[in-house]
């Protein structure tokens, strides 16, 4: 690569987009990298600011283009699940190719953003996605890299995963109503249709519902019915609170083999409840808030359940910051 004068430039290959900007209207390459410069160009890289412009030379055996560098990265971090957008001026994007849970190594991407003249961006990561999602945008900060550089770039990747997608796999739910204003007929119930259509946002069928008054063996009883008949997520609502009719966190830990968490650092959603039984299905306590309020921990939580990824009192713990929603 070599730094000419533009005037100079007929006849030479151009090594680099060169983008052109005009506000509210254009923002594209003009020029692509590999156009031979004519006659007619000059005046038009001028007026782009192009006083100077950088030609090939075959002198860079050892030095990598922006382009070249982007799909480089692109195959570092790219899964089965993603695909990607071709190269623009320098740059790529991952897309997402399934609806899934998208999940990002944080540290390793911090780690990849401490290497100079290197970047890479995502969206957040414990996000549900959908299929064309816009995943993460790379490139070079300069126009040619040390091919060294890429390849010390690869051993810190080291084959994991920056970024993945795990797909909803839980697809078969059951709800258990608890309440004796519910279960006398003394209100409708207006919980469970909140909680279908956020089911039915990730493709997953309620196959089972049943709805139960304040009593702890009769709810027991109706998450032992729910899990014979084959639901792999399954949902308490009523009765998460404080008082004295509230039995249904009890009710869940007493069923459960392994219980997570009573309470979470979320709001609205303070009173919500998770627990496992032993083969991973999840039970979960809804509080209230579930039903009136548009967005709760249940939306946090319930895709990382739907991908199968364990929950633990640590993530949980985690989403104080920002859970104030
Ligand atoms: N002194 C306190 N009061 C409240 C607390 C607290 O900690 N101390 N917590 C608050 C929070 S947070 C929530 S959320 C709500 C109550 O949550 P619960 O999950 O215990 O809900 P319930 O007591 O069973 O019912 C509350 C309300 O919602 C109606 N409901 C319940 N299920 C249905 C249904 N399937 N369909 C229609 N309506 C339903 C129920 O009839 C009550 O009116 O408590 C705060 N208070
Ligand atoms: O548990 Mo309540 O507002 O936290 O839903």
């Amino acid at each position: 690569m070599k730094l000419i004068d533009t005037k100079d430039a007929v006849g030479y290959i151009l090594c680099h987009d060169i983008t052109q900007i005009v506000k509210d209207k254009v923002k594209d390459a003009r020029f692509r990298k590999g156009h031979i410069i004519k006659d007619e160009d000059i005046p038009v890289l001028l007026s782009l600011g192009k006083e100077h412009i950088y030609v090939w030379e075959k002198d860079d055996d050892n030095m990598m283009h922006e382009n070249d560098a982007a799909q480089f990265m692109i195959d570092l971090t790219r899964t089965e699940d993603m695909s990607f957008t071709p190269v623009k001026e320098g740059k790529m994007e991952l897309v997402a190719d399934i609806d899934g849970y998208f999940t990002v190594d944080v540290d390793l991407l911090k780690e990849i953003n401490m290497q100079k003249d290197i970047m890479m961006a995502s969206i957040k990561g414990d996000t549900p996605i959908k299929k064309g999602t816009k995943l993460s945008g790379m490139r070079i900060i300069p126009l040619v890299i040390e091919k060294q550089k890429m390849e010390d770039l690869k051993k810190l990747i080291n084959g994991k995963k920056v970024f993945d997608i795990k797909p909803f796999v839980r697809k078969k739910a059951g709800i258990v109503t608890t309440g004796s204003e519910v279960y006398h007929g003394r209100i409708k119930d207006e919980f469970t249709p909140v909680v279908k259509e956020k089911l039915a946002d990730f493709g997953v069928e309620v196959i089972a519902h049943e709805t139960v008054s304040d009593d702890t063996q009769m709810i027991t009883e109706a998450i032992k019915k729910l899990k014979s008949a084959g639901c792999d997520i399954i949902l308490c609502t009523g009765g998460m609170s404080v008082d004295p009719d509230d039995l249904t966190p009890k009710a869940i830990s007493l069923t459960a083999d392994k219980f997570v968490t009573y309470g979470t650092p979320v709001l609205p959603g303070a009173m919500f409840a998770l627990s496992y039984f032993d083969d991973k299905v999840p039970i979960m306590g809804l509080p209230g808030s579930v039903m009136y309020c548009a967005k709760t921990v249940f939306d946090i939580i319930l895709p990382r359940a739907l991908a199968d990824i364990e929950i633990d009192k640590e993530f949980i713990a985690s989403l104080g910051h920002g859970g104030l929603l």
